[in-house]
């Protein structure tokens, strides 16, 4: 049976799980998928690299003390993740790094790395799909390999890959969601008497939150996402510049006490819509809905888009937005449609 090799890239708290879920469910998800998961390297800022070609001990890399580094493991001090992307004999990337709102950087080049040496790529980085998505699948098909990205949007709700797929034949002329697990969250929580900073603490204590949650409060996450949804599902062409952003950072909890009392719910939303002429427009902004709006029951680190489209007017996907779990599992996901798809090329 098929083992595909894989390579982590940032092992924070989604691919910290992957590797997890490798570890304690491999036979079963061998049995049940008909391939397994090995992993050969992994790269870290704080860690550094580990590169086995026979497959990485996962406990040893899980329970590293906080003292330690790879060095102490037969590694490397340093991540060296040109030459470990490169050069390794991972089948598949697993890019998990920070998310970098403004160019994509690194991210955007440990993707290139990974596809120019003929790797597959799954990754929950925003940073690269948004920003290089259409540069970067070219150069996926260019190379004959993989780039999949389903955790980039709703972690590991199935949004993208579903509309691709069961959409066919329907025109999307518009969307609009929640997109943001750590600002529902925080709003949730702030409409339950918390301060916005407490409230962001809870968020980054359960997985939710960016390395800078300024991110998701500004609403820069969601505007990626925009950015995302509206290239892959609208067909659209637009760049970051043409979505506007505006975040919940101004809003007090006696906004959303006031909002309450007039039977209004405040929520950061992500749309995008296509007008006659064929221009699309998008936008992130917080939003006091009725508590009758599809969007006003979506609460905690749930996200829900509604698609507008010709045939059968609004449909909803709502799942998960964020956590740890939820976005390893993502990965999971673009591994198996990779093995369903076509042949992911071997680097044993
Ligand atoms: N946590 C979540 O709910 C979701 C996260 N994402 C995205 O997935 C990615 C990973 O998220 P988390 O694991 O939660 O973040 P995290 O902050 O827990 O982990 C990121 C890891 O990447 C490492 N790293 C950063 N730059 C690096 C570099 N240049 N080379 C090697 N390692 C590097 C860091 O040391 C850290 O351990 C982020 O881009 C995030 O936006 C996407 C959907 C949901
Ligand atoms: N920080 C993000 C994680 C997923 O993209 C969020 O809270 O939605």
């Amino acid at each position: 049976m098929k083992t595909y090799d894989l390579a982590l890239i940032g092992f924070g708290g989604v691919n910290r799980t992957l590797a997890e879920i490798i570890a304690t469910r491999g036979d079963a998800l061998h049995s049940e998928l008909g391939f397994g998961l090995r992993v050969v390297a992994i790269t870290d800022l704080r860690l550094g690299s580990l590169v086995q070609a026979e497959g990485i001990d996962i406990d040893m890399a899980l329970n590293i003390g906080a003292n330690e580094t790879f060095a102490d493991h037969g590694g490397s001090r340093d991540t060296n993740n040109e030459a470990v992307i490169r050069s390794c004999t991972a089948d598949i990337v697993c890019e998990a790094t920070f998310t970098n709102p403004d160019d994509g950087e690194p991210a955007v080049s440990h993707v290139r790395w990974a596809l120019e040496s003929g790797k597959s790529v799954c990754t929950t980085n925003k940073g690269p799909v948004a920003l290089r998505g259409p540069e970067l699948s070219a150069l996926a098909a260019g190379n004959g390999v993989h780039f999949e990205f389903e955790g980039a949007v709703m972690s590991g709700t199935p949004v993208i890959r579903l509309a691709k797929k069961m959409f066919a034949g329907l025109k999307i002329d518009g969307f609009e969601g929640i997109l943001n697990g750590t600002s529902n969250y925080v709003l949730g929580r702030m409409e339950s008497g918390l301060d916005l900073d407490a409230a962001i603490r809870e968020a980054q204590d359960l997985g939710y939150a960016e390395a800078n949650p300024a991110a998701d409060i500004e609403g820069y996450d969601v505007r990626l996402k925009v950015l995302i949804l509206a290239n892959q599902l609208l067909g659209a062409d637009i760049t970051l510049q043409d979505v506007s952003c505006e975040g919940i950072s101004s809003l007090t909890r006696d906004d959303i006490e006031q909002a309450a009392r007039k039977g209004l719910r405040w929520k950061l939303i992500g749309s995008a819509k296509r007008s006659k002429n064929g221009a699309v427009t998008a936008g992130v902004k917080a939003v006091a809905v009725p508590l009758a709006h599809e969007l006003a029951g979506i609460s905690g680190a749930t996200n829900a888009v509604s698609f507008n489209t010709d045939l059968l007017g609004p449909v909803m996907v709502s799942g998960p937005g964020a956590g740890r779990v939820e976005t390893a599992y993502a990965l999971l996901s673009d591994i198996i449609a990779m093995h369903h798809t076509s042949e992911v090329p071997s680097h044993a």
